[in-house]
């Protein structure tokens, strides 16, 4: 039900399953040693056996994180419990049925939390079947049967109402494409998994052209409807294992993964071909600038982003309509690797509106030499000014690398 929200290291689904199983094991403790002292071994029995499950279940939680299954054994565990108490001491106990049917909700989702309350009344019908009065049926039933339906109308609520929160704070409101907040996650992610599985992946950073002329002569719903447009047609261009999310402003980026520098490069240049002759954007005369970068080993996401970024700003100093590429390659150990992968990235140099910027010793000089280095890749979107009266000439600093 909380899958989504985050507090801390852990979700608030893992921290119900750790707080849950603690303090239910905290409860039966006490009742487990009074029954034992009362002379009730059965039932004391039972509340150990219950305890130590939970031992079990938090040791498991704290240590693993995947608590979906520790979700379920808990249900089964409560239910069987409850049934087990109820058979032994009879329909006076059934009063501990409603608090478990009402933890299900919060362990599993509402629609598998129905089905297992539903078969948990089914089985308790079964246990008092002959053994109830008129008048006790009448009560029972009707309860448990209300509590199971409230329990799931509240916890269906409680998933629509997270599902709205996680699309708002998580999707741009205009295009419907992800944003900048589930970028940086995303990215996050994507660091960690790089670093223990080293598959390639890629950033393309796209900015439309001249997009204020679109604004200032057909006015701002038009360019709207632009951005809505773009951002569909390079959605419907990438795999659907990539990422596509809106930046800022006209400003958004792919991630490409299990794709090298070379792949990205070839997918930019496709979707930069894809927007200019698309008959949506065409009648604005709109493109898009690009730049790539792959991510490498001693990268973290600022410095992942910033080489997209300066390979994005080569890509407006170029005329705009362009892509480019941000190569990383110096005489450190790290650089000298990647290089290597780069070997088959040459015939890419002939292309006319492609062109490769390799950036020597990437990590330290990108910083060093970028006049936005001060600005925190968090910290909100970085803009590049240039000239507008484009096309603007290729830098004589970006055609002299090559
Ligand atoms: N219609 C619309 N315009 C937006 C939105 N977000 C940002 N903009 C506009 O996008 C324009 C971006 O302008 P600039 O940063 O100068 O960039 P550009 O005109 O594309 O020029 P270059 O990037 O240098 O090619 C600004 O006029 C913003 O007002 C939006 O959601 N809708």
């Amino acid at each position: 039900m909380f899958k989504s929200f985050k507090c801390g290291s852990r979700s608030l689904e893992e921290q119900f399953v750790l707080y849950g199983a603690g303090l239910t094991f905290i409860f039966l403790v006490p009742f487990s040693i009074y029954r034992f002292f009362t002379g009730d071994l059965t039932l004391a029995a039972i509340d150990m056996v219950m305890a130590l499950l939970m031992v079990l279940i938090f040791t498991q939680a704290w240590q693993s994180k995947k608590i979906k299954y520790l979700n379920r054994f808990s249900v089964l565990m409560f239910m069987l419990g409850i049934l087990s108490v109820m058979y032994l001491k009879g329909a006076e106990t059934v009063f501990w049925a409603f608090p478990a049917m009402g933890a299900t909700y919060f362990l599993l989702k509402s629609v598998p939390a129905l089905i297992a309350n539903i078969i948990f009344i089914g089985l308790t019908t079964l246990l008092f079947h002959g053994k109830l009065t008129n008048a006790e049926a009448m009560s029972i039933y009707p309860s448990l049967a209300l509590v199971g339906l409230f329990g799931f109308i509240l916890s269906m609520r409680a998933e629509y109402n997270n599902n709205k929160l996680q699309k708002l704070v998580s999707e741009d409101t205009l295009t419907g494409i992800k944003n900048r907040r589930s970028f940086d996650e995303k990215v996050d992610e994507i660091i960690r998994n790089y670093r223990r599985y080293r598959t390639p992946v890629s950033m393309l950073l796209l900015d439309l052209d001249q997009f204020k002329k679109i604004n200032d002569t057909k006015g701002h719903n038009a360019g709207d409807q632009v951005l809505v447009d773009f951002a569909k047609l390079v959605k419907s261009k990438i795999r659907t294992t990539d990422f596509i999310y809106r930046f800022g402003g006209e400003e958004f980026v792919v991630l490409a993964k299990n794709s090298s520098l070379e792949d990205s490069g070839n997918l930019a240049d496709s979707i930069r071909k894809f927007i200019k002759e698309s008959a949506e954007l065409s009648k604005h005369q709109v493109t898009v600038s690009v730049g790539v970068s792959e991510i490498m080993p001693f990268d973290d996401a600022e410095s992942w982003f910033r080489r997209a970024d300066l390979a994005l700003y080569e890509s407006k100093s170029a005329g705009r309509d362009t892509v480019r590429i941000a190569e990383t390659g110096d005489d450190t150990k790290v650089s000298f690797k990647a290089l290597s992968n780069y070997q088959n990235i040459k015939p890419l140099r002939k292309k006319a509106n492609y062109l490769i910027c390799p950036y020597k010793n990437t990590h330290s000089s990108l910083l060093k030499d970028n006049p936005r280095k001060n600005k925190s890749f968090k910290a909100g979107a970085v803009k590049r000014k240039l000239p507008t009266n484009s096309p603007v000439k290729p830098s004589a600093k970006s055609l002299a690398r090559h």
